[in-house]
């Protein structure tokens, strides 16, 4: 059994899509990155490479890599989750939770839970997903992007 976790951060940007764990949310402001920025699926992906001890999503997909230009975050997690299924693992379980002052995530959740739920193709019950405001204190509290924290858990197969 290995555990890992995950932690990212980004900024609030115009003129983007907003994809948080797979799922393209209606709102003003989108997300800055290199990728489509789901800082929800980045910080998924960062716990399963902590829990195979194979580093973070930078080292994997660095983002001097015009390659991973716009990239969907899906398919970065996909390729990461393959890393730790050839080494003999499969999910046990993943709780994770957005720190965001806005947009409302609860209409969302489930929709996540799905997502996330076929990238690893595990069932539903093994994917938690939670959201919190920061009571309006700090950068996200200000609205000027969102955070995410993961934790999850890898069995042998
Ligand atoms: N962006 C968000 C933030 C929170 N929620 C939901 O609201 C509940 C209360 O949040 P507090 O930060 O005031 O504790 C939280 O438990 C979530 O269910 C949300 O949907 N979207
Ligand atoms: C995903 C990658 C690669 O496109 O870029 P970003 O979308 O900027 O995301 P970040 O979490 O800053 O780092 C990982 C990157 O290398």
């Amino acid at each position: 059994m290995r555990i890992g976790q995950g932690f990212d951060v980004h900024a609030f940007e115009k003129d983007r899509p907003l994809m948080l764990g797979g799922v393209s949310i209606p709102y003003e402001y989108g997300l800055k990155g290199h990728s489509d920025a789901d800082v929800l699926l980045h910080a998924i992906a960062d716990a399963c490479l902590g829990a195979i001890g194979e580093g973070d999503i930078g080292r994997h997909f660095p983002d001097t890599d015009p390659a991973h230009a716009g990239a969907d975050s899906a398919h970065l997690l996909e390729e990461v989750y393959a890393l730790a299924e050839n080494k003999g693992y499969t999910l046990g379980n993943l709780d994770a939770t957005i720190i965001a002052q806005k947009p409302k995530m609860a209409p969302y959740i489930v929709p996540m839970r799905e997502r996330i739920a076929e990238l690893f193709h595990a069932d539903l019950s093994q994917v938690n997903v939670k959201a919190t405001t920061s009571e309006r204190l700090g950068f996200t509290g200000r609205g000027e992007g969102i955070s995410a924290m993961a934790v999850l858990l890898l069995e042998s197969k």
